[in-house]
Formats: structure tokens, C-alpha cells, sequence
């Protein structure tokens, strides 16, 4: 069993420089109390209890010497320790860690001292090194020169939630003279800057790795592996003394947000709350094993002596105070000799499936705390060497060596040797391999049948924790998608989130409600796009149920061309007319028996609406003709509502289930009774003509003059429609049409207009009408120059009355009519 280990605290305070003015605000009273005056009352005191205090007299080799070497040595067991230094800018962090020529700091020291214990000992020790900054909130590889087009490296979590830098490079090391040689011209990729506090200031967090790797060949012939993490933390900075520029000031502001969050970590560990904020920032996550997890910790509190940083020096001494509760559970690293390849462990699962024993000894790295390292942790191009991407484990779960903190013995405890644990270890996770080896078998399998893998293969080969890692991922992206409105990406998200949390059932519902609005978006926006001209009115049909998210009544329509308002339909229909168009275009109007008895086309009626929405009865602009527009029927339509209905049989039809509704609740009645006389209305508005008295009255222009000359025609582009069918068929009642004076003028009319219906020309017409040039150009088979033709002749001559007004006036050939006509049947 791991017991626990407090965060040892080391304090030194730094002599005054030669631009500063002595003072007594801090001294070391003993070897572990410091003295600071209030930093209010400078006539009281305040004492504060570590570890060990160093006064500015005390030289780098004694505290390497007291706390720091034998920290060093636990890395001989196979432990991790890191030590880092602590304190605001100036105060003595990167002397202590780094130091001088003259005075060499923790780090060449402690290089020294473990290039020394290789040579003392028979181990044949395997030594390297990491080096690596946190500048910015990014992280950079020191030992590699700055590549100003990189952004920094990721921290990633392996399958034993252990946190690593991906892609960090790793260099061996032989000898102090090679490590010294190498680290020095990695520091020099450091950055620093000289600041108002510190001439030579370092800007970014620094992290020096020394992994020591050796086989114990005196006993079980375990491999070990012990780390020693030496970290230059940038310094706190108050900005209204530094007076940092914009560039420098971004630098502090993302070193102080990070020793925030260190405070709050450490404050998260002594309350014991259950979320300790390790990933708010970068450094915190990459101390998260320093902080309360499995590596022996040690701060050293890097103090500036006088007044002037007072204020400082209490907050540091603080937080220093808070850090000494922190308990680690330091465990020593065992590295499984065996490095797997998937065909191995392929071979080793064949022959445990087929009940034989692999050739080589397995020891497989599982149970709590058990450790691996992933092999994309370190660099390809490294000298990294196989030994170094073995299976770590950590005596979690499995046989672990016992742990002394103080000095602890180097030989494995018998719970290492193989035999009875070791099959029991073997048991105990064969069934998590197995599930592993099949997941291996699956891949394979489709590796062999083709080059690219099936993205439920990919998944599968995820953990659970990157699963809903990625899951989580996709999540926020879908979330800030949606809230932005781009539902059409969000649902792709949304998609990609549940693949790797199928599980997730709200998030199943939520997508079909997504797909839900996405389809009614659509539909919308094809109507209003393509003109409600795309849609067709008809009874409700059989066996179909109002949709919830109707916006109104059962004025049902149906997407018809709304859905593939494409040329290609249209060219078809042109193509393979039913009828062969007649030649030349025939007129309606000279059978105004015929065409007002027709009733409506069956794909065209207009049902009775139970919850019929109007809007605006009348507009000033004195567009008055009712209308259908996105299931709803309007007064005072726009030119973006070209499709009409017709006023009669819509009242009639309306007047009908009236009349069969005997028997109503009151409630019912009322709202029949209400939607009666709006139809009443609509009636009136869509029948009676206009006289002068009326507000919506537009007085003729001359050349507009009705050829009766007593109905005023309204000149309104777009607002032909229904009205102007309902006045055409009174034309029609007195016998003095258009059509029959054109009969008379010798261009032959024919009965009806075959398949298409009053309606559909009325439409059409209404589109071409509103002289709108990019919707007309929808209307197939009209190009721009077509459009420009008949918006110049609307400007000029009015709206144009009826189809056969698209020969006369703008000599459009019968083909081309009747495929403008075909967008609305
Ligand atoms: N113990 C010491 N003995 C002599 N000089 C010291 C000592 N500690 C610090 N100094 C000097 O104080 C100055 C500031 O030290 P240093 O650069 O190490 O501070 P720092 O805490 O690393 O600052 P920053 O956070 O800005 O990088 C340096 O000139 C350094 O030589």
C-alpha cells in the first residue's frame, strides 16, 4: 500500500541586490520559521512554518545537499518526484533551479549527481531528458528550435489517465558533459524578456523530464523506471509595477490566470472538493501528478527580501502554506519488458482462444493505477529505444515495490517474482485483453478486406473516457452551432456526438427533433423561395393528420414541384406534355360558360380552413386580393404571395361545412361563426370591385380603362390574382370579354386551356406580374433576357392579363408558354 506524502515546502529568501535598500521586513528566525512584517502594520509580525527556511547567505550546494538530493535518489527506486519553484518575478526562481556558471543551480546538480550514481552502480541506466515550456497557455518543445508556425503541442491523457504531451521530443543522454550541451541550447530557446522587476525574466513556465530506466537483473529482472520533473515556473507579476507593454502584458496575464489556478488547485486538494480544476489551465494539468497524485512533491518558495514586496512575499507565503496540506500517494514504476506489436498480441490471443500458452512470458499492465505509456508520447524522430515504449505500470494493481519515502530500498518485494501472482494478475485481465484482442481481430479484419476502416471500427478502438471525451467534443460544437442558428451543421454534430455516445438517448430525441425543424425550415424556405406557386391545394387526404407544427388549419397543401422546383421536372413535362400543346396557343376566354362552370381542378381546392390565419385585411397600398402563401390565407398579399385561391369556391366550401355542422359546441360556433365572416370578407373583397368611395381605391389610368368601362381595373403588378379572375368572369357575364373581342378580331380561341386550370394562369401571370426579374427567371424555361422583356413590358403597358397577352405582346412561342404554365399545374 502507497502511503501518503505531504508536499515538502522549501523556503528561500534572496539577498538584496545591489539596486536595492536593505531592510528587516523578512528574515530566517530558525531552520524552518520565517519571519515577515505585516504587510499593514509593519510594526507587528507575522511567522511562517515550512519545511526548511534559507536565508540569503545559504549557498546553492546546501539546499541541493539538504532537501533537493534526496529527492534525486527516490528516482533510483522507480518513483517520480518533481520539484518546483515558486514565487513572484525576481525573487530567485530561475537561480535556484538553473543558477550560474559560478553557482550552478538544482538542475546541473542533480544531472550531476545521477550521471555520478551510473557510474557507481552495476545497473546499466538508460538517461533522458525532456525539455519543454508553457508559454501562453501552449506548450513548446524546448529541444527542437522555435517553429513560429506551430501552435503548441497537445496534452493528452493516456488509457490510465496519465497526462502526457504528445509529440514531445526525447533525447538520450550519455554523459553531464552531452546533457549540459544539449540543455543549454535548449534554454536558449527559452523565452525571457527583460521587465521593470527583472532584467532577464522568464516568460513561460519550464519543465525539465529526466527519466533514469534500468533493469534489475539481481532480482526478477523487472525493469523500472523512475522521473524526476525540475520546473521554472514564471513568476507572478503585478502589472501596475512591471508596466508591461501589450506583448508583455499578454505573457503575465497567462502566467498569472495559471498560478490562479494553481492556488485553486491546491485549495480544491485541502477541502477535499470533488472537482479539482487540474484542466484550467496547462501547467496545472501537467503538475496534476505533482498535485495530489502518485509523484513525490517538493515547492520551493522563492522570497524577495524588502518592503516593497511585502505584499507580495504574504501572498506567496500564503499560498506556500496551503500547498504544505497537499498528500500525495507516490508509487514506484515498474516497465513490463515485453513490447507488443498488434500482430503479437494477435498470435498471443489466437493461442489463448485456442487454450495454449503464448511462447514468450506475458505480464499485462492492468488494474488500478496500472500505468502504460503511449507510444505516440515520444517523438519518432527521438532516439527513443523500444525499452522506452514498454509497458509501464505503477504497483497500483499489480506487484508493486514497496514505498519508503524517505529512502526506499531498491530490490522488488517477492510480490514481483513470477508465478502465482503473476498468473493471477494473468486472470484477472484476460478478460479485458480478450475484449481488447477481438477489437484488434475486428480491425484486421477489415485492414485485410480494404484500406480504409470502417469509422465504427475507429470507435470501437477508443476508451470509454475518449469516447465521451469526443462525444463531448462534438457536443459543444453542435450546441454553439445550433445557438447560432446553423441547424443544418449542428444535426451533422449532433450525429457525430451520439456515434461515440450511443447510449445517450435525450441526445437520440434531440436530433429528431433537429431533423424535424430542419425539414419544416426547408419546406419553408422552398415556398417562399420558389413562390407559393410551387404548391398545390387540395383536400385533406385521407388517412394524413395535421402536423404539430402546422402553422395553421387544413388549408393542406402539398409539395408539389416545392420540393424539386429544378428545370429538369419541368423540361420533362415540356418535353412529354400529356397533351401536345396546341399551336398557336389557344385563348380561354371565348367559353366563359365553360370556364366559369369549371370547377376547380382536383389537385386544385382549396379546403376549408378551420383555423385560417389573415393578414393585414388591407394594406395601403390598395393590394387587395386574398391569397395562400405558406399555409395561409391573406388579405392584402404582397407580391411574394403570388398564389392565389379562388375566392368563390373557397367561401362556398367554407359555407358548406357550415351548413354540416349542426350540432356545435358554442365555443365551436363562435369561431366558425368568426372564420364565416372573415370569409364573408374575404368574399367582398375578392368580388366586389373597388368604386371610389372605397380606401383602397386606385382610380384607372386611361389606357387601363376596362373594356366595358364601368368596372375600374386595378393596374397593380402582382395583383391580378383571384381578383382578376372573379372580374374576368363578370367580363364574362356581360358579354363583353377580352377573349370574344379578340375572337372577333380573328385569332382563333379554343374551349379551355386544356389541363390547366384558371387558377394556374392565374398564378402564373401574378409571377410574371410582380415584374420581380429572379423570379421569374425561376418560372422554367425563362432566360434574363426573357425576364428583362417582360418586366419592360409590365413597366410600360400594365400587367399582362392573360396568357395569350405573353403571344401577342411579348411573342413568346406556345412552348415556351406552356412550360411557364407547367411550373403551376
Ligand atoms: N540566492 C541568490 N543569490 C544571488 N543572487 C540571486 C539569488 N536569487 C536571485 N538572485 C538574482 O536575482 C535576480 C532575479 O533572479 P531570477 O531571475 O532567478 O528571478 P525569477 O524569480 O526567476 O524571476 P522571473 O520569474 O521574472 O523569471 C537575478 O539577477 C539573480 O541573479
Amino acid at each position: 500500500m502507497s502511503t501518503g506524502h505531504k508536499i515538502k515546502v522549501v523556503c528561500r529568501v534572496r539577498p538584496f541586490l545591489k539596486t536595492e535598500k536593505p531592510d528587516t521586513s523578512v528574515e530566517v528566525e530558525a531552520n524552518n520559521v520565517l519571519r515577515v512584517s505585516n504587510p499593514r502594520d509593519h510594526t507587528k509580525d507575522v511567522k511562517f512554518n515550512f519545511d526548511s527556511c534559507y536565508g540569503p547567505e545559504i549557498d546553492q550546494a546546501t539546499i541541493y545537499r539538504n532537501d533537493v538530493r534526496p529527492l534525486v535518489e527516490t528516482m533510483f527506486s522507480g518513483m517520480s518526484a518533481t520539484i518546483f519553484c515558486y514565487g513572484v518575478t525576481g525573487a530567485g526562481k530561475t537561480h535556484t533551479i538553473q543558477g550560474s556558471d559560478t553557482e550552478p543551480g538544482i538542475i546541473p546538480r542533480a544531472l550531476e549527481h545521477i550521471f555520478m550514481h551510473q557510474q557507481r552502480d552495476p545497473y546499466d541506466y538508460d538517461i533522458r531528458i525532456r525539455y519543454y515550456e508553457i508559454y501562453k497557455e501552449a506548450v513548446f518543445d524546448l529541444l527542437k528550435p522555435h517553429d513560429p508556425t506551430t501552435s503548441g503541442l497537445p496534452i493528452r491523457e493516456d488509457a490510465q489517465r496519465k497526462i502526457f504531451v504528445a509529440g514531445l521530443s526525447e533525447k538520450r543522454v550519455a554523459s553531464y558533459e552531452q546533457f549540459d550541451a544539449i540543455y543549454q541550447k535548449a534554454s536558449g530557446n527559452r523565452r525571457t524578456a527583460s521587465t521593470k522587476l527583472n532584467n532577464h525574466s522568464s516568460r513561460s513556465h519550464a519543465i525539465l523530464t529526466v527519466q533514469v530506466q534500468w533493469r534489475d537483473d539481481t532480482g526478477a529482472g523487472t525493469t523500472w523506471c523512475g522521473r524526476l520533473h525540475l520546473i521554472d515556473l514564471a513568476g507572478s507579476e503585478d502589472n501596475r509595477r512591471t508596466e508591461n507593454g501589450k506583448d508583455r502584458m499578454a505573457e503575465s496575464s497567462a502566467i498569472n490566470r495559471s498560478l490562479f489556478v494553481l492556488g485553486q488547485v491546491v485549495e480544491a486538494l485541502n477541502t477535499g472538493s470533488s472537482r479539482i480544476p487540474y484542466r484550467d489551465s496547462k501547467m496545472t494539468r501537467i503538475l496534476q501528478d505533482s498535485l495530489g497524485g502518485e509523484s513525490l512533491g517538493m515547492m520551493i518558495v522563492n522570497v524577495a527580501p524588502g518592503e516593497r514586496f511585502l505584499q507580495d512575499t504574504n501572498n506567496t507565503l500564503n499560498f506556500a502554506t496551503k500547498s504544505r496540506l497537499v498528500v500525495n500517494k507516490p508509487v514506484a514504476h515498474e516497465v513490463v519488458e515485453q513490447r507488443w506489436s498488434a500482430a503479437d498480441r494477435l498470435q498471443h490471443h489466437r493461442g489463448a482462444l485456442a487454450g495454449r500458452q503464448p511462447k514468450s512470458t506475458l505480464v499485462v499492465a492492468s488494474g488500478p493505477g496500472a500505468k502504460r505509456r503511449r507510444s505516440d508520447e515520444v517523438d519518432p524522430d527521438s532516439d527513443a529505444s523500444p525499452g522506452c515504449r514498454a509497458m509501464l505500470t505503477s504497483s497500483g494493481g499489480l506487484p508493486r515495490r514497496p514505498v519508503a519515502v524517505a529512502r526506499p530500498g531498491r530490490h522488488s518485494d517477492s510480490s514481483c517474482k513470477p508465478g502465482a501472482v503473476q498468473r493471477a494478475v494473468e486472470q484477472k485481465t484476460s478478460s479485458a485483453s480478450n475484449e481488447i484482442m477481438e477489437r484488434v481481430m475486428r480491425i484486421e479484419q477489415q485492414l485485410s478486406g480494404s484500406s480504409r476502416l470502417d469509422s465504427s471500427v475507429v470507435i470501437d478502438m477508443f476508451t470509454p473516457a475518449t469516447k465521451l471525451k469526443t462525444s463531448r467534443g462534438w457536443l459543444k460544437h453542435a450546441r454553439e452551432l445550433e445557438q447560432g442558428g446553423d441547424l443544418e451543421k449542428a444535426l451533422a454534430h449532433y450525429e457525430e456526438a451520439l456515434k461515440y455516445a450511443p447510449e445517450l438517448n435525450k441526445l437520440e430525441a434531440h436530433i429528431e427533433k433537429l431533423r424535424v425543424r430542419l425539414r419544416r425550415q426547408k419546406r419553408r424556405s422552398s415556398i417562399a423561395s420558389h413562390g407559393a406557386a410551387n404548391v398545390r391545394v387540395a383536400d385533406q387526404l385521407p388517412g394524413r393528420k395535421p402536423d404539430d407544427d402546422d402553422d395553421c388549419g387544413p388549408l393542406w397543401l402539398i409539395d408539389g414541384l416545392a420540393e424539386s422546383p429544378g428545370a429538369e421536372k419541368a423540361k420533362r413535362r415540356a418535353a412529354h406534355p400529356a397533351k401536345p400543346a396546341p399551336k398557336p396557343l389557344a385563348l380561354p376566354s371565348t367559353q366563359p360558360a365553360a370556364a366559369s362552370k369549371a370547377a376547380p381542378s382536383k389537385s386544385v381546392v382549396a379546403a376549408a380552413p378551420k383555423r385560417v390565419k389573415l393578414a393585414g385585411a388591407r394594406k395601403a397600398s390598395g393590394v387587395t386580393e386574398g391569397s395562400v402563401h405558406d399555409r395561409r390565407v391573406s388579405f392584402g398579399s404582397s407580391i411574394l404571395n403570388p398564389f392565389v385561391v379562388g375566392g368563390s369556391d373557397f367561401d362556398s366550401d367554407l359555407q358548406d361545412r357550415l351548413d354540416r355542422k349542426a350540432v356545435v359546441s358554442a365555443a365551436r360556433t363562435k369561431r366558425l361563426e368568426a372564420k364565416s365572416s372573415v370569409a364573408a370578407r374575404l368574399n367582398r373583397v375578392l368580388a366586389v370591385p373597388r368604386t371610389p368611395g372605397d380606401r383602397d381605391y386606385v382610380p384607372p389610368s386611361s389606357d387601363q380603362e376596362s373594356d366595358s368601362g364601368v368596372v375600374p381595373r386595378r393596374r397593380v403588378p402582382g395583383a391580378l390574382g383571384v381578383r382578376g379572375l372573379v372580374e374576368q368572369r363578370r367580363q364574362q357575364a356581360a358579354g363583353d370579354t377580352r377573349a370574344q373581342k379578340q375572337s372577333r378580331e380573328g385569332v382563333d380561341p379554343v374551349a379551355d386551356l386544356g389541363q390547366f386550370s384558371d387558377i394556374c394562369q392565374a398564378s402564373a401571370l401574378q409571377m410574371i406580374n410582380s415584374a420581380d426579374v429572379k423570379k421569374i427567371m425561376k418560372l422554367q424555361g425563362i432566360g434574363k433576357r426573357r425576364a428583362e422583356q417582360i418586366q419592360a413590358s409590365v413597366k410600360e403597358e400594365g400587367p399582362i392579363l392573360h396568357v395569350c397577352d405573353l403571344q401577342t405582346r411579348l411573342h413568346f412561342k406556345g412552348k415556351l408558354i406552356l412550360a411557364i404554365l407547367s411550373t403551376f399545374a
